[in-house]
């Protein structure tokens, strides 16, 4: 039973590609350990979609966004400070994780 994760549905097609490799989150799903394998589905259906791996977890600032990090987003960093501003208004501290798609069986459900 691997834990749970939720990602936006708009985000679905750019993690499944392997365009989208870390996610900013707040101090409440600051909770991925490296290492860990991770079930993700949809926030607004609960649909499971893919499985990932975590591969780093540290906090971020959000004055420390920098392009690679929007690239890792596949946006801009103006379009990563907009989105970060619309999900978590006001916050300027992060928790980043990164993540690569599990393979083999382990991307089964
Ligand atoms: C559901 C949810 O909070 N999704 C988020 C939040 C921040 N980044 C992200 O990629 N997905």
């Amino acid at each position: 039973m691997y834990r749970k994760l939720t990602f936006f549905s708009r985000f679905v097609p750019d993690i499944l590609a392997g365009r989208k490799t870390i996610t900013l989150r707040d101090e409440a799903e600051s909770w991925p350990r490296i290492g860990e394998t991770l079930d993700v589905h949809t926030f607004e259906d609960d649909r499971w979609f893919c499985r990932i791996c975590v591969e780093d977890v540290h906090p971020i600032e959000l004055a420390a966004l920098d392009d690679t990090h929007a690239r890792q987003e596949n946006m801009t960093l103006a379009e990563l400070k907009d989105v970060l501003a619309g999900i978590y208004p006001g916050r300027d501290a992060f928790w980043l994780i990164r993540f690569k798609l599990c393979s083999g069986d382990d991307s089964q459900p």
